[in-house]
């Protein structure tokens, strides 16, 4: 769907994309970066709307610096930043931009009425913008980006303003554009976290520069910690601690599930093979506790970039632009 090679653009201060080479394919992919980062600027250049300084880019087959008329036909945009007209309504506002998409003024009323009710926009699509709240703002942007039925969307930033309720319904919105309609998404945010359950690819850039791109499964992959979680019983009306002390007597150290779901109740150990879960097996049935779970943890993806990896990028690359702040929040906040 988009592939870069290389690509670079320098304003006169700064280096806003650094040798850029990425390929994107189908689906939801998130781009995630600080403040700064660079993913607006990319957004903006696979659009065509602002040229490269170096390198090249190609949209669904279509060369950035040449034909972004094609490439602005067959993608939808979502801008981070506030762009909405006060005085019109969501109606008004979505028809006129179907109508510069190209479509006749019948086919762009009846897109806009599927389209407003796709994200969750009734009655209050005849009432003026002005007096729309955040996340109704959020969803007329989304809404004009998918009127003209594209084959890829670019939204930048599109949970920016919203509360936790607000952003996980956008989230859910985003992944339907691509389960319901078969459009391809490129989503971009500064937490690391949100993007989990709503992206199958996750492409990372830092001052400009690619620092990872894969799979959210990649990401995600497991661990080698072990939680177990047994029941109860009148015989051991503790059972967690029963299978705890019936490891360490056998050498098998244990944590606490601390920060885990019914914390209290898991027991967090170490699998060395095969043999570690048989001997729970066998411990749990030995005691007579029931087995209620007994899974490998899997990554967050916001554990991938761990505080001091992150600092040695900061001492090695100052073109970072965002705020230590908005750093903090982007490579911890744990989805
Ligand atoms: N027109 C411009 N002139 C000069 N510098 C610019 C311009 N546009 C962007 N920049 C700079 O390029 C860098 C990347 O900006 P960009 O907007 O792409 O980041 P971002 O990852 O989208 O962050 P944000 O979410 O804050 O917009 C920043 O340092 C920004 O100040």
């Amino acid at each position: 769907m988009i592939s870069t090679e290389s690509l670079s653009k320098r304003f006169p201060r700064v280096t806003a994309l650094d040798r850029l080479s990425v390929d994107i394919g189908p689906g939801v992919t998130g781009l995630v970066g600080a403040n700064g980062a660079g993913k607006s600027t990319l957004i903006k250049i696979l659009l065509g709307l602002s040229p490269a300084t170096e390198g090249r880019a190609d949209v669904l087959g279509l060369d950035v610096a040449t034909e972004g008329a094609a490439i602005r036909e067959r993608v939808g945009y979502m801008p981070e930043h506030d762009c909405l007209p006060p005085d019109v309504s969501a109606t008004e506002f979505v028809v006129h931009m179907a109508r510069m998409s190209g479509l006749p003024p019948t086919a762009a009323r009846e897109r806009t009425a599927d389209t407003l009710r796709h994200v969750g926009l009734y009655e209050e699509r005849y009432r003026p913008i002005g007096g729309y709240s955040t996340g109704m703002k959020q969803r007329v942007k989304l809404a004009q980006a998918l009127v003209h039925d594209p084959q890829l969307v670019f939204l930048d930033e599109p949970t920016n303003g919203l509360d936790p309720v607000g952003r996980d319904d956008m989230l859910g919105l985003i992944r339907r554009v691509h389960t319901d309609f078969g459009i391809s998404v490129l989503v971009t945010s500064h937490l690391l976290g949100e993007l989990e359950r709503t992206c199958d690819h996750v492409v990372v850039i830092d001052g400009g520069k690619l620092l990872r791109s894969s799979s959210t499964t990649d990401f995600t992959q497991t661990t080698t910690t072990l939680a177990v979680e047994v029941t109860d019983t009148d015989e051991h009306p503790d059972g967690t601690r029963a299978l705890r002390d019936a490891l360490h007597a056998r050498g098998v150290t244990t944590d606490a599930g601390g920060g885990l779901p019914g914390a209290g109740h898991t027991l967090l150990l170490t699998a060395e093979g095969e043999e570690t879960y048989d001997l729970v097996r066998d411990l749990v049935a030995d005691l007579g506790l029931g087995l209620v779970r007994m899974e490998q943890r899997r990554h967050h993806i916001a554990e991938v970039f761990r505080p001091d990896q992150t600092q040695q990028r900061e001492g090695t690359d100052r073109r970072h632009q965002g705020t230590d702040s908005e750093r903090k929040e982007a490579v911890h906040h744990g989805g």
